[in-house]
């Protein structure tokens, strides 16, 4: 069993949170409540241009040609093809792109971008990918999942979304990730190997928490919120 396989298996739970999340069925049954879009599209929008950052400190502290080529197409794929399945909430909720755009972050998507953030800047190559990982591995298996249970026809609103993330594209970037995962991890102590499997662990649960803020459409506290 590979490292990333063990870290598949001790997330198990999480996983299965994550799958059984309304706003995840949701998208399966074609039925998500439009303020709940609207919130996650406002806070996702954020959390791409974060991601792509993470992929730039990443990429400023590989010392390999082929790493800093791998990083550089990474941020490419979420500038040009990871905005699609943003379009496709849009559209079905008829709100433009750039209404959604410049919010400021709710607080679980603030603390999942400065959980990837604080590993990104101190922490080991290893270290990021680990933060990083859940982020694609999730979302490909939603798509599968989704595909299994509800087999959406080319009418369902969220074709695309789930064609998106069951798709082979999605399957690669998982795939990736983890084979370069798996081979830091062979090369790392155990308390580093530790501490890799604690910000897998905790990326997975805000991943989980991310799902929940959109779905609530959570905000920071406020007199004007509490009172009304
Ligand atoms: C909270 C949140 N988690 C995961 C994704 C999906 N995603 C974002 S960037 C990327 C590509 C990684 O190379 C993938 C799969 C999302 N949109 N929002």
């Amino acid at each position: 069993m590979t490292f990333t396989d063990n870290l598949r298996k001790e997330n198990e739970d999480i996983f299965q949170l994550i799958f059984e999340h309304p706003f995840v069925k949701g998208i399966g049954k074609g039925e998500v409540p439009e303020e709940a879009l609207a919130h996650y599209i406002k806070a996702d929008f954020e959390y791409l241009n974060a991601f792509m950052r993470i992929y730039g400190i990443a990429l400023s502290k590989s010392k390999k040609r082929e790493d800093i080529n791998y990083f550089h197409k990474k941020i490419n794929f979420i500038l040009h093809d990871e905005i699609h399945p943003h379009h496709n909430f849009c559209d079905h909720i008829g709100v433009g792109y750039e209404e959604l755009q410049g919010h400021p972050l709710p607080p679980t998507a603030d603390h999942y971008i400065k959980h990837m953030m604080y590993h990104a800047q101190s922490g080991t190559q290893a270290e990021i990918l680990a933060a990083l990982l859940p982020c694609p591995w999730t979302y490909w298996e939603i798509g599968l999942e989704l595909m299994k249970q509800y087999n959406p026809a080319k009418d369902h609103p969220f074709y695309d979304w789930i064609n998106f993330y069951a798709g082979e594209r999605s399957e690669n970037t998982t795939l990736e990730l983890r084979r370069r995962l798996d081979k830091l991890a062979s090369e790392a102590s155990t308390e580093e190997q530790i501490n890799m499997k604690d910000v897998f662990k905790k990326s997975c649960q805000l991943e989980l928490k991310f799902w929940e803020m959109a779905y609530i459409c959570e905000e920071w506290p406020s007199k004007r919120k509490v009172n009304n």
